[in-house]
């Protein structure tokens, strides 16, 4: 079985929460843009044979940075949707269907080594496709449509997802081609391998690890990485 790793990054958005005047992954911290950091964490994984970047159609920022010099690195044109800009990505990864793919964000520059390395030795030694996640520390309500309480959920059953996810290439184009099919909501690579019955295994991941999202993320994106430089 294949232990070759692929990285795939999502950098299409628009950023229509953040409201900034570029889209926010060409935003920079500390000197590197959102792009740049998610893409360079992707890089020092040991391993790592390509990155494929999903950038928006008229994306004419990326060209600019120095990011596209490396060999590895191969860009696609991205989608209307984050799903539609993952799929294009992995049908453009330099890999046979048996090789790993661990899918992450643009907008997540904090990513910390030690999580992405302990994400795929969990995967290696499982064999089975695993993501990032945290757990949920609030109580969590479920609502109704006009957002009143119906009732409270478990909370030590309940992850937030984060990225990166990391599965088998043709398992997960598979499983995201039927989750379409089916019209099921496919808000992370992780929903589509539900759908079709694949295990995923939850591996604790690190607040630092934020999907910056709206302006106020950004300030403590950059004391994340701060804090990084540090070590
Ligand atoms: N059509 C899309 C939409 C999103 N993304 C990427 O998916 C990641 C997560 O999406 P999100 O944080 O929602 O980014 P945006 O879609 O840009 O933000 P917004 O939803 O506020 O418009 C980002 O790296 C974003 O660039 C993408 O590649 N293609
Ligand atoms: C993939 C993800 O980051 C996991 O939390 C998230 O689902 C992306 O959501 P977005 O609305 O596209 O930012």
């Amino acid at each position: 079985m294949s232990r070759v790793l692929h990285g795939v990054i999502p950098a299409a958005g628009i950023g229509t929460r953040m409201g900034s005047e570029i889209p926010k992954q060409y935003l920079r911290l500390l000197g590197r843009t959102l792009l740049e950091h998610s893409l360079h964490a992707m890089l020092r994984v040991p391993g790592m044979q390509s990155v494929t970047l999903a950038l928006h159609p008229e994306d004419t920022t990326a060209a600019g940075l120095d990011i596209l010099g490396d060999a590895r690195v191969n860009t696609v044109a991205g989608g209307a949707e984050r799903v539609d800009s993952v799929q294009a990505a992995l049908r453009a990864v330099p890999g046979t269907r048996d090789d790993w793919v661990l899918v992450h964000d643009a907008a997540r520059p904090c990513l910390q080594q030690d999580d992405v390395m302990r994400l795929v030795d969990v995967v290696l030694t499982q064999g089975e496709g695993a993501i990032l996640a945290l757990p949920v520390v609030d109580t969590v309500k479920l609502a109704d449509a006009q957002g009143k309480a119906l009732r409270t959920l478990d909370r030590n059953r309940l992850w937030r997802a984060q990225t990166p996810q990391m599965f088998r290439l043709g398992e997960l184009l598979d499983a995201l081609e039927s989750a379409q099919a089916a019209g099921a909501t496919v808000t992370d690579e992780a929903s589509a391998m539900e759908h079709a019955g694949y295990p995923v295994h939850l591996v604790p991941g690190a607040a630092s690890n934020l999907k910056v999202t709206v302006p106020e993320d950004l300030q403590l994106a950059e004391w994340y990485l701060s804090r990084q430089g540090e070590h």
